[in-house]
């Protein structure tokens, strides 16, 4: 026997491209030490020129040799391609390209429904590849013998038929997949935050077909040749903003730009501030790429997709801190966000987890039990930060997050921010604080008019604005403002703006990775889903509130206290007198006096209610804004105030019968129903309709200061048009039915039956009769009928004022 060595031939393997197009596949060796792939056959050796390829450029992309793999630039590696080549939505640049690695994926274009996607087949890498690169993960559901397949945060443990989605803002169990007998697909949604095809919400079961995506969350899925795939763990966001323009009228009407066709190509992970002097348009551009501003035209894409278009879908995926506080100072940190975590991800979210985790990301937990008035300018910025990072966005906006901030603090948080940036997120903010400008990935310079006059990395900014070793990023400003006159000091803005347009940063930084976005049109979704129950969430809003009313209670208690001191008043001044119990014999000053004090009364009862609640939601307008834009709904925020308030009336009602039963020791007699459940009943109305018209000012004024110059405006006709203090007729009898005060003292009147009190006039020897103070009145009758009617339009004040507050509330939204 004789042994046989057998000598082993390494062979190199030889990395390839495969590029697939929706389903077409074509390979590529590659062996030289340059590649040209594209449709144009005198260029290319990676050539391809068949039909439904035309996403592919002429010329799009030059792959050249680097140690053991290749490095792949787009275009001809000068002039990018038309639709652009992308990895992590980060777009590859014709001039520092990108080093492929092995498994790695380039998409060729942006558009869903017509991109290629490429994967490099190289040599295994000693240093491992982004997760997010390679976590594409594929469920072939052809042979599957376990039904329904489960989607979602936390599927079944050890289940084969599922797929983990692993976000804050994906439910447990987030969507099921169903086969029927004869082979049919079903996607049925059990999720709190949505499950979206095609960027539209899906309200009921939907029949899978061929090429469908699913969105949630941040993931989306394809199903396609019976496999569900993960195409996008959303775990990057890019923003191209094509040629943005906004025009509004000024006070005179005359039409102005305040956006002047900007353009910008954010990738993801950056670090990006906007910068300029006040009023040139910063704030206005951000509410635009947020999504939230119109534009007269141009568009802003994530990933591709038109932001308005797609606004149900990226709402959880965008943080936004505008520049007021979106917190409500009268709660613990702790409070704040346990509130925002209960309200804004599913309920089976570990809340303990999350709000650590939290916490512990903004650098709070020390003062975690602090109220929220109790910290700091930049700790209570970072609160609203902590609160928009629940949900683990991908995309945050901050509106001057350092303003006021002393420079220790603005450092701080300029550093908190870049390490968010660090952590994949892309995080634009508006900044007048230039310190700590450098450790930003891009500055964006307005001019005044919302001109660009730069966009691209501080270093260069200042060769870029002539800056002499002198003058540091500040000068800047002083650069763009220069010219005595509005005019002048708009052609030095202009000139600015047009060198920058020309110049070798422009193209760098915006012509070259700017991305075509999906044009297909879409309708937006703009329908603001909840996420729990409406009930759940009106039930969490009104314990909040509450939670908030409690701690404000030493008003709670003036409120509660003030209606039984004024009629404790009354009863003083009226302690030798009857006013409320009827007389052996009757007097003719008996029932005007009863008028003056149901009277007294009923405005006690209006003020209650129209001062106590006419702050409450214009002092959270920030709050609200911010909070509708993700998931609030209009009934709950509203009916969470209604209800405290109506427990609030409840107590004032008892406290004042009790009051009025203490103060006047003669009762009223109580034909109709026992006195003291009629005048808690007629009090409660009262404070109620109050309080829905209070509501009702507070959602349609701009600030607090005028919510308080509008009471007096409120409660003066109330006193006028009651029917007391004057006789009513014509015109003024109908608006006297437009005022609580008048069914008030209605109401009152019949209760207390102030009719029966008027004794008989006095018949003078010639036949006359004296004429009397007060006659009675059919205003006031004490029967069952006119008692129902004036209860019962007190409750339909009450209903139609907070109709008209839901409406107010309503025209505020943004979509
Ligand atoms: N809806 C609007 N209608 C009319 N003018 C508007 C509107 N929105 C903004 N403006 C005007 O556009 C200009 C830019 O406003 P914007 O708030 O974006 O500036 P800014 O750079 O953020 O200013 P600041 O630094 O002072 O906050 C201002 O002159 C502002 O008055």
């Amino acid at each position: 026997m004789t042994d046989t060595f057998h000598q082993a031939t390494v062979v190199a393997p030889t990395p390839t491209l495969e590029l697939n197009n929706r389903g077409e596949v074509s390979t590529f060796e590659l062996i030289e030490d340059c590649h040209h792939l594209g449709r144009d056959p005198s260029w290319s050796d990676l050539h391809i020129n068949q039909i439904g390829w035309g996403v592919l450029s002429r010329r799009q992309a030059l792959l050249v040799r680097e140690g053991d793999n290749y490095r792949i630039f787009d275009g001809d590696g000068t002039q990018p391609s038309r639709n652009g080549m992308f990895c992590n939505h980060t777009r590859i640049t014709p001039n520092t390209g990108l080093l492929l690695q092995d498994g790695m994926q380039i998409e060729i274009g942006l558009s869903p429904e017509n991109r290629i996607v490429a994967t490099y087949h190289g040599l295994p890498d000693r240093f491992p590849v982004a997760k997010a690169v390679l976590s594409k993960r594929k469920l072939n559901l052809r042979d599957l013998n376990e039904w329904p397949v489960e989607l979602g945060r936390s599927p079944t443990p050890n289940r084969y038929a599922s797929m983990q989605l692993d976000s804050p803002t994906v439910s447990r169990l987030h969507a099921k997949v169903y086969r029927d007998a004869s082979g049919h697909l079903t996607l049925k949604d059990s999720s709190t935050n949505g499950t979206y095809v095609d960027g539209k919400r899906i309200t009921r079961p939907y029949p899978l077909t061929e090429r469908t995506r699913i969105q949630i969350g941040p993931f989306t899925l394809v199903y396609e040749d019976q496999c569900l795939a993960l195409e996008d763990t959303g775990s990057q966001i890019r923003l191209d903003v094509h040629k943005l323009v906004r025009n509004v009228r000024d006070k005179t009407g005359r039409q102005k730009t305040i956006l002047n066709n900007i353009s910008l190509a954010i990738e993801p992970g950056q670090l990006v501030a906007l910068v300029g002097g006040s009023g040139a348009g910063k704030s206005t551009l951000m509410k635009s790429l947020v999504g939230i501003a119109p534009t007269t035209s141009g568009a802003v894409f994530l990933n591709g997709d038109n932001v308005r278009q797609n606004w149900g879908i990226y709402r959880s995926q965008i943080g936004y801190v505008p520049q007021d506080d979106i917190v409500h100072p009268d709660l613990t940190v702790e409070e704040v966000l346990r509130y925002a975590c209960q309200l804004r991800l599913p309920p089976d979210t570990d809340t303990a987890a999350v709000l650590e985790k939290t916490l512990e990301q903004i650098k709070l937990s020390h003062v975690r039990h602090t109220f929220v008035r109790n910290l700091s300018g930049g700790q209570r910025k970072r609160v609203s930060i902590g609160v928009e990072l629940l949900a683990d966005p991908k995309l945050f906006f901050l509106d001057e997050p350092t303003s006021g901030l002393d420079p220790g603090l603005d450092k701080s948080m300029m550093y908190l921010l870049r390490e968010l940036a660090d952590q994949g997120r892309t995080v634009i903010l508006v900044t007048h604080a230039t310190a700590n400008i450098s450790i930003c990935d891009r500055i964006t310079f307005l001019g005044r008019g919302g001109y660009l006059c730069y966009f691209g990395p501080p270093e260069i900014a200042n060769s870029f604005f002539d800056l002499s070793e002198n003058e540091d990023f500040s000068d800047i400003y002083l650069k763009l403002e220069q010219g005595s006159t509005n005019a002048e000091n708009q052609q030095v803005v202009t000139g600015w703006s047009q060198r920058y347009l020309a110049s070798a940063a422009h193209k760098a930084y915006v012509e070259e990775p700017l991305s075509p976005g999906n044009q297909q049109q879409r309708s937006a979704d703009d329908r603001v889903y909840t996420g729990i129950s409406l009930i759940k969430q009106l039930m969490l809003l009104a314990q909040r509130y509450l939670n908030l009313i409690w701690r404000g209670r030493l008003s709670l208690v003036l409120t509660l206290l003030s209606g039984p001191i004024a009629i404790a008043l009354s009863g003083l001044i009226l302690h030798q007198e009857t006013p409320l119990g009827l007389l052996d014999e009757l007097d003719a000053a008996q029932a005007p006096l009863a008028l003056s004090l149901v009277f007294v009364f009923s405005c006690i009862a209006i003020w209650i209610g129209l001062s106590s609640a006419v702050r409450e939601i214009v002092k959270e307008s920030a709050i609200y804004q911010r909070e509708r834009l993700i998931n609030l709904g209009l009934v709950s925020y509203l009916g969470s105030k209604v209800l405290i308030w109506l427990g609030i009336a409840a107590a004032q009602s008892l406290l004042m019968t009790v009051a009025i039963w203490l103060s006047f020791l003669e009762h009223p007699v109580g034909n109709l129903l026992p006195w003291a459940l009629g005048i808690f009943v007629t009090n409660f109305l009262i404070v109620f309709a109050s309080v829905s018209l209070s509501l009702t000012i507070s959602a349609s004024v701009k600030n607090e200061n005028a919510a308080n110059n509008l009471l007096p405006l409120i409660m003066i006709p109330q006193i006028i048009f009651s029917g007391v203090l004057f006789d009513l007729s014509g015109i003024s009898k109908y608006l006297s039915w437009l005022m609580i005060s008048r069914w008030g003292v209605g109401a009152y009147g019949a209760l207390v039956d102030v009719n029966v009190m008027v004794p008989d006039p006095i018949t003078l020897p010639d036949g006359t009769t004296l004429p009397q103070v007060f006659a009675g009145s059919s205003i006031y009758e004490a029967t069952w009928g006119n008692l129902g009617l004036n209860l019962g339009i007190l409750l339909v004040h009450g209903l139609v004022y907070l109709l008209l507050a839901l409406w107010l509330q309503k025209r505020k939204d943004i979509f």
